[in-house]
């Protein structure tokens, strides 16, 4: 089946401030509405790629990249790119939920009222339907004006999944969203990650194979900060074309 470029990784190199070079001549495609996961052992530059998405390093200074990451077909590494703009379109869910300091109905308005909505209807319609295509409306509809913190883990990582598809993004990036969790909102979580799927380009990292095996439809394996390979998930799984790629997802290092 012929897929759609969403993104597409291009001769990327990163460097951390101190010169620190972090990534190596990254070429990579990401593919529309698909999930793509980034696996590899400790230290070999999964958040760091992921974080090159939507330039959340620039948040630091001194950090540089070189290459180029197209978004439909747009260098996102352009000096000119408006980054409010990128992170709308290309939005992040941290490992570790991070709800803000306020209700359960603020933590998904915010970012709302930061786009210019301030209608009333308008905000409570964004919010319902955020909570609902996050799977946690029904666990919350009653106490919409509640802490966010009087939440469990798993349901306080979907309303941070809420607050981010409540902006509409084009693509979701997933930094480990399940580590903190227990087994059972972990599945609800990977639950939701593929239905997202239908309307979102998504890519994970994970140091949990078993989750990129059963969430993504593309894999990429990386090692030391270089993509060593990158293909279909069966494929990474079944019959790897580089013997680093067998070793690693037999478990023989990692
Ligand atoms: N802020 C930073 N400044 C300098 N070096 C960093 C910084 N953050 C990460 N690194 C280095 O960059 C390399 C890649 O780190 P990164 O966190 O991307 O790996 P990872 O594959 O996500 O690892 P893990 O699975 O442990 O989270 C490592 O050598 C790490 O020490």
């Amino acid at each position: 089946m012929a897929e759609n470029l969403k993104m597409e990784v291009k001769n990327l190199n990163f460097y951390y401030s101190g010169n620190k070079l972090a990534l190596k001549n990254i070429n990579m495609p990401i593919y529309e509405k698909k999930i793509t996961a980034l696996i590899g052992p400790s230290g070999c530059g999964k958040t760091t790629l992921l974080r090159c998405f939507n330039r959340m390093h620039d948040l630091y200074p001194g950090n540089r990249y070189e290459g180029e990451i197209l978004l439909d077909g747009k260098n996102i590494l352009d000096k000119d790119v408006d980054l409010m703009e990128l992170r709308t379109k290309v939005g992040m869910v941290f490992q570790k939920p991070t709800p803000f300091p306020m209700s359960i109905f603020e933590n998904i308005a915010y970012g709302l009222k930061l786009q210019g909505i301030k209608n009333k209807t308008e905000l409570k319609d964004r919010v319902e339907q955020a909570l609902k295509e996050a799977a946690l409306w029904e666990e919350v509809k009653d106490r919409l004006d509640t802490s966010a913190f009087g939440l469990s883990g798993g349901q306080q990582q979907r309303l941070c999944i809420a607050r981010t598809i409540a902006v509409k993004p084009e693509v979701i990036l997933f930094d480990e969203p399940t580590s903190a969790l227990d087994p059972i909102s972990t599945a609800k979580i990977e639950e939701l990650i593929v239905e997202l799927k239908k309307n979102h380009t998504i890519i994970i990292v994970t140091h949990n194979m078993q989750q990129a095996a059963r969430v993504s439809d593309y894999t990429a394996f990386m090692y030391l900060g270089e993509l060593i390979e990158f293909d279909s998930t069966d494929i990474i799984f079944t019959k790897p074309n580089k013997k680093l790629t067998e070793d690693y997802i037999s478990g023989r290092f990692g």
